[in-house]
């Protein structure tokens, strides 16, 4: 289960190198990654109008390509260049374009805009009157498409290094980039395509894959598929929230121990009323437990404190939360125990890690590599970080997720399939996409648990 594989400028550089090295001409990748683009921007736009604008490096050496490709189907194309091209590459696409080239600060506007500005090439941020032409020449076309990325994203991190234009496709050039799942950047364009040009890839980070589930087996009972324990504290409803979502994440069985008594909750749920921390010991010494969850709704006091205690020492395998996260920021991060499952949003990282380097990936990877946890480091661009390396992005889940108690429900996801795989990697991977396609059913306005209602459905999607 894995999904498209993401380079760093610097891996996409050695990618390419190990391709020259083993005789592949350099020239010929250029021509594959023109040509693939070009393939792409045919379907969308036929015998729209194009002006391709081509930068001074190999992605200008790309949009040179492209404007051949596309005047040898018909397609009426003009070219602008941002001054000479620099690579040998660029030179010679650009030799082989027999029509005329323009400069950007003159070239009018066309119905399509190909912009092939910058690449990973980029290391600081457009001129201001650069940054300006490309924004209009990109509103006034009704098609745009920018090539490997969008002029004046930082490759590494997402980061805008100038002011970036709406687009509506990025064509990622033989594999994507971080920029291309991390915010702000990711949120520069709608529709992401990634052409192969034809070289191995090699990464341990990909985009979340969809993922494949398998109905119980025959055979199976209430405590073969999991049993998962949610010990709440003196707010139930979050911890009911992540129960429900943890019944119907594929789980056997759930058994809810809250401080208060909790709303009403399905019956299937064993909801027990555990006052004293003491108790939670007693309750969570059943072997038969597959997975605890604590964090949701179990405050930061002394009691809290106390409960996450007992979690943690029950031995089972845990999924840490919420408060529990911020508890653990206090206490320190040694207590996590290995193979744990921990889901910060970004503020409850920073407690836990500080300000670790990096683009968001680099710091969710340490974090794991530091607890020797999976982390789901939560947002518009969650990254599940495992400590041997692998990560997974993920893309285009919908914002309306930004509500009161999807995280949750992600938690209780998180711990019902940690409890189904055993896991911790692929269960967080598979709780992510299950959260983000449950999301995606409820469609606007939903509440968090509207979620618990999709997710049959997401799940049926992927048996
Ligand atoms: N390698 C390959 O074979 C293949 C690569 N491929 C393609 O190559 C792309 C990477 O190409 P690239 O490395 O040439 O970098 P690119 O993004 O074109 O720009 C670098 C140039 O811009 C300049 N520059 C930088 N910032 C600037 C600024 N703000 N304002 C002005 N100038 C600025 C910088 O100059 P310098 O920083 O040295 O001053 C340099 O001249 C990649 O994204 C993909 O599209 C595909 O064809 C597949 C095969
Ligand atoms: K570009």
């Amino acid at each position: 289960m894995q999904g498209l594989p993401v380079l760093t400028a610097a891996a996409m550089r050695a990618a390419e190198q190990a391709a020259f090295d083993a005789g592949v001409p350099e020239y010929d990748l250029m021509e594959r990654a023109g040509a693939a683009a070009a393939e792409v921007i045919w379907r969308a736009g036929g015998r729209r109008e194009t002006l391709v604008l081509c930068g001074p490096g190999n992605n200008g050496g790309d949009g040179f390509v492209i404007a051949r490709l596309l005047r040898g189907r018909g397609v009426p194309v003009r070219v602008a260049a941002l001054g000479e091209s620099r690579t040998e590459s660029s030179k010679r696409a650009r030799g082989a374009w027999d029509g005329p080239v323009e400069s950007l600060a003159d070239a009018a506007p066309a119905a399509q805009l190909v912009d092939a500005l910058f690449g990973t090439g980029l290391t600081r941020g457009l001129d201001e009157k650069v940054a300006g032409k490309l924004d209009e020449l990109v509103c006034r076309a009704s098609l745009s498409h920018s090539i490997d990325l969008p002029s004046g994203v930082a490759t590494d991190d997402g980061a805008l290094l100038s002011p970036v234009p709406h687009f509506g496709t990025c064509i990622a050039l033989g594999a994507l980039k971080p920029a291309h799942l991390l915010h702000p950047a990711a949120d520069r364009f709608d529709r992401l395509v990634c052409a192969d040009i034809g070289i191995p890839v090699p990464s341990a980070i990909h985009s979340l894959a969809v993922p494949d589930l398998q109905a119980p087996e025959p055979e199976a009972h209430k405590y073969t598929r999991g049993l998962v324990a949610v010990i709440g504290g003196g707010m139930a409803g979050a911890s009911l929230l992540a129960a429900r979502a943890a019944a119907h994440s594929g789980a056997g069985s759930i058994r809810h121990f809250a401080a208060v008594v909790a709303g009403s909750g399905p019956d299937a749920i064993v909801h027990r009323h555990v006052v004293a921390p003491a108790d939670i010991t007693e309750a969570v010494s059943d072997k038969r437990i597959a997975t605890v969850l604590v964090g949701p709704g179990l405050g930061r006091d002394e009691d809290g404190r106390a409960r996450m205690e007992a979690a943690l020492a029950s031995g089972h395998r845990i999924v840490l939360d919420a408060d529990a996260l911020t508890l653990l920021g206090e206490k320190g991060r040694d207590a996590i125990p290995a193979g744990a499952i921990l889901t910060p949003h970004e503020g409850e990282f920073v407690r836990l890690f500080g300000d670790l380097p990096g683009s968001k990936i680099d710091r969710a990877l340490e974090a794991a590599r530091l607890t020797q946890a999976v982390v789901i480091y939560k947002g518009p661009d969650s990254v599940i970080a495992a400590p041997d390396g692998r990560a997974a992005v993920t893309r285009g889940f919908s914002s309306w997720l930004s509500t009161a108690g999807t995280g949750d429900v992600l938690a209780g996801l998180a711990a019902g399939r940690l409890a189904v795989t055993g896991d911790p990697f692929r269960a967080a991977c598979e709780a992510v996409w299950l959260h983000g396609e449950a999301a995606r059913r409820a469609g606007p306005a939903f509440i968090a648990d509207d979620l618990i209602g999709t997710l049959p459905a997401a799940i049926a999607s992927r048996l």
